[in-house]
């Protein structure tokens, strides 16, 4: 039996990312094996961490001495070896640590937490602990009460964690220290807060106090009830601080509710048998062999809004399950998608298995072990669903390909497309990318036959696609229009409701007006720690930063120059749903933003509504432009098509196209013959005009000209490097630094990799939450040289002391460049 093994160790840093080495102590031989974690000191100090077994053995010229593994955690291997070389492959291209992508791959109710504890020996009497007090200022933490605390406790108390302190009073007996690992518990509930007074009570309370904040918390409940911290604290603007006073006066009690209660067993529809039309079935008819064929293969399904893409995956899923394999599809959000979700659990029942973050840590804990036990056969997920550990993986779907949810923003930053198709692979399966508007990326594989592309050409059962116009909106104010639906899109609604039809409008936007402006001076509001401004929301009457949340109320006079008049500009979703009212007031209008979706369910109860015919017209953000597909919806409105357009970024383009023929797509899906109408300012912008003709192949023949000319990908890799510090000169001078490094690099050793260094350009917002944030790009190709070049560098910036302050990450091909 193989007495060491190697180990990635969760507490490296990327300086010192690598396998270790660790002796098996007889009696753990047997327990030990690849992908279980177990715990391993670490380090100078041999401070314990957790660490997963990559393989046995050892590198024969490692020089250092081994050390022992303490504990084996998990009874059988979390991840089993597609998994671990997955990671392995990701650590390298994406410039992370192993752990960084264990983390992502496995589910959080896996993970053990350390908690070290300092407690207050029971013979210190409180006197003597208040003299040493002066002498060790941690000792000030502890009270006569309170004699235990953790680690975290005094650190967050001392500003740092006075470890010599704490260590020095362990010596003299003082304190124990205790550490232990807890299975984590986060999340499962939430604090709620109500009113522990009569309301007039409570309010009296709250002005004899003079507290506006107090007065606002009490209003809030008056009206609620009951209200959780997350919702208290938005309508309200008030502190943890303010709310934990109020508990302690007596004012409010306080309580844990179970975030989320089981996912609801509601009714499913039943299994409905269906038979694929001919260009469903040739489409089917041509990737049956690449699924069969047992070689690694990937397609592009590439059909029009409504053409039932979704009965295709069906068809080669249960041919999947019949081979005895299982098969993971990937949606961009499951919040949007629950209609498609109801399809494929009324298709496959019990063997599917849901995954997403709007579970509970335990639900998502139970999904991931009833898939890697192999119950679970049909996973249906949101981009971190790429890696469920499924049993004997044959097919993998990943619907709306060109979502940019697919692409995590947080370490490790991966894109699920990528992952996707290493998998395939790696287990020999078929990744299908499906969408009515692919990315720039996969069509331009598709172009170069890098893959086959199946066609959907046609609506199901021969329903056309609808009737676009395009409202041009210059000009409408001269001639006195100040709303934002203009006198063709009201026409049209008009008509629509004449009929008896429903219809979705689409505003790229929430909050009821989106910025603040003094009509005298041009003051706006700005966000204390983003470089950005700060959008009004009329609900609370606040004002909100969409970057950091910070939220302030809005003040009644210009704070820089006195004047009364702020206009608040724009349109938002709410100012929208006014003037709706107004323009129709027999009408019942349903809006669909973040805010009206808040709570767990909101979502699905909305799109019931509308699918019941309870609403005429449903008003939305992003959230009404995928996936719904309700029968009586013959009008789809666009209120401001230019929102998206003129970004900063060389996907804009692509992006506000996908958008426009997204939400065009959801009208007249069921014979009869649907339209669109699309308000812009700009009428003649050529992505605008192929979107109204929803010709995707006219806007990928001009795009993909765009972006050879920008070398912007697929023409070209963007590497960009970013960092951030509180100080905008340690940011500057440390990506100086990184600069001259890799251009010295690539003048010497990495003459055969020499690429020109862009930057150091400031972030598309330059300060969030009190940090600059600037970066580097480098235009250069995947493979062994890149890896080595970027990484070394990265690493020697981990490693270098004189940078701590500062943070530096890369992304591949970031979203927003
Ligand atoms: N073979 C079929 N038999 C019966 N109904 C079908 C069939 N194919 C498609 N449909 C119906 O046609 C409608 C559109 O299909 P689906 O939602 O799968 O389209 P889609 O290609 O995913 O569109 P989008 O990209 O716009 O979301 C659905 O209501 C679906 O039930
Ligand atoms: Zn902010």
């Amino acid at each position: 039996m193989q007495s060491v093994c190697r180990v990635a160790v969760s507490a490296a840093n990327y300086a010192f990312d690598r396998l270790y080495d660790y002796d098996i102590p007889e009696e753990l031989r047997g327990k030990v094996q690849p992908g279980v974690r177990v715990i391993v000191p670490f380090g100078k100090g041999s401070r314990t961490c957790e660490a997963i077994v990559v393989r046995m053995g050892c590198d024969p010229k490692a020089e250092y001495a081994r050390k022992s593994i303490c504990r084996v955690l998990d009874a059988e291997p979390v991840m089993d070896a597609h998994l671990l070389r997955l990671a392995a492959h990701l650590c390298s291209t994406l410039f992370c640590t192993f752990y960084d992508c264990a983390r992502a791959m496995l589910p959080a109710g896996l993970w053990f937490r350390r908690v070290e504890r300092y407690t207050l020996a029971e013979e210190i009497p409180e006197a003597q602990r208040a003299q040493l007090a002066q002498e060790y200022p941690a000792l000030s933490v502890f009270t006569r009460r309170k004699r235990t605390a953790t680690a975290k406790e005094i650190a967050k108390k001392c500003s740092e964690l006075p470890a010599e302190q704490l260590d020095a009073l362990c010596t003299r007996g003082v304190l124990t220290f205790s550490s232990e690992f807890d299975r984590r518990v986060s999340d499962k509930t939430v604090t709620m807060y109500g009113l522990a007074m009569p309301d007039d009570e409570a309010m009296r309370l709250a002005e004899r106090g003079r507290s506006p904040v107090r007065m606002e918390v009490v209003s809030a409940l008056m009206h609620e009830g009951a209200l959780s911290r997350h919702d208290l604290q938005y309508l309200s603007g008030a502190s943890n601080e303010v709310l934990r006073a109020m508990v302690k006066k007596g004012m409010l009690c306080q309580w844990e509710e179970e975030a989320f209660r089981l996912p609801e067993q509601e009714e499913l529809p039943p299994r409905q048998d269906f038979v694929l039309s001919p260009q469903q079935q040739a489409a089917y008819d041509g990737m049956e062999p690449l699924l069969l064929s047992g070689h690694p293969e990937a397609a592009l399904l590439f059909g029009v809004t409504g053409s039932g893409k979704t009965q295709v995956y069906l068809r080669l899923i249960e041919r999947t399950l019949r081979e005895g394999r299982s098969a993971i599809v990937l949606v961009p959000e499951i919040g949007l998608t629950p209609q498609l979700i109801r399809k494929f659990m009324a298709q496959f029942g019990e063997i599917t298995a849901v995954l997403h973050s709007a579970l509970s840590v335990g639900e998502r804990y139970d999904s991931w072990k009833r898939i890697r036990s192999g119950a679970a056969r049909v996973i249906v997920g949101t981009r971190s669903a790429v890696f469920a550990p499924a049993r004997n993986l044959g097919l993998l779907i990943l619907d709306e390909e060109q979502d940019d949810a697919y692409k995590s923003e947080n370490n490790p930053r991966y894109h699920a497309r990528d992952v996707a198709k290493y998998r395939a692979m790696q287990e020999n399966a078929l990744v299908v990318f499906g969408s009515a508007t692919p990315s720039i990326e996969t069509f331009y594989g598709a172009e170069i036959g890098k893959y086959p592309m199946f066609l959907l050409r046609e609506r199901y059962a021969g329903t056309q696609l609808p009737e676009v116009t395009i409202a041009d909106m210059r000009g409408l104010i001269r001639q006195g229009y100040t709303g934002a639906v203009g006198p063709v899109l009201r026409q049209a609604i008009d008509t629509c409701l004449a009929q008896g039809h429903q219809c979705i409008l689409f505003l790229n936007r929430r909050g009821a007006a989106r910025q603040v402006v003094c009509t005298a001076c041009g003051w706006t509001p700005q966000c204390p720690s983003c470089s950005v401004s700060m959008t009004y929301h009329s609900v609370n009457h606040r004002l909100v930063c969409h970057y950091c949340g910070h939220t302030e109320p809005l003040p009644r006079v210009c704070p820089s120059c006195g004047c009364t008049h702020l206009k608040t500009d724009g349109i938002g979703t709410q100012r929208l749903e006014q003037e709706l009212h107004e323009l129709f007031p027999e009408t019942s209008v349903l809006r669909m933003d973040a805010d009206t979706t808040a709570t767990k369910g909101a979502h699905a109860k909305l799109l019931a509504q509308v699918a019941d015919g309870k609403a005429d017209i449903l008003l939305g953000t992003q959230m009404v432009t995928k996936g719904l597909d309700f029968d009586n919806v013959t009008l789809v409105g666009i209120i401001d098509a230019d929102q998206a357009l003129f970004a900063q970024d060389y996907r804009a383009r692509e992006r506000t196209f996908s958008l426009l023929t997204q939400v065009v797509g959801r009208a007249g899906r069921r014979g009869i013959q649907g339209h669109a109408v699309i308000q812009t300012y700009s009428p003649e912008n050529p992505v605008i005009l192929n979107a109204a003709r929803q010709d995707y192949e006219r806007f990928y023949e001009e795009e993909i000209e765009m972006r050879r000319a920008l070398q912007c990908p697929p023409a070209a890799q963007i590497v960009v490097l970013t960092a951030s510090a509180e100080r905008e000169r340690d940011v500057l001078e440390a990506l100086v630094a990184v600069k001259a490094r890799l251009e010295s690099l690539m003048a010497g050793q990495f003459a055969d990799f020499c690429y020109p260094v862009l930057g150091p350009a400031p972030a598309a917002v330059v300060r969030v939450q009190n940090r600059y944030r600037y970066h580097l790009s480098i235009r250069c190709p995947e493979g062994r040289r890149r890896r080595e070049l970027i990484g070394g560098v990265l690493r020697e910036f981990a490693a270098n002391s004189k940078f701590r302050p500062v943070t530096l990450y890369a992304d591949i091909n970031p979203m927003q460049v």
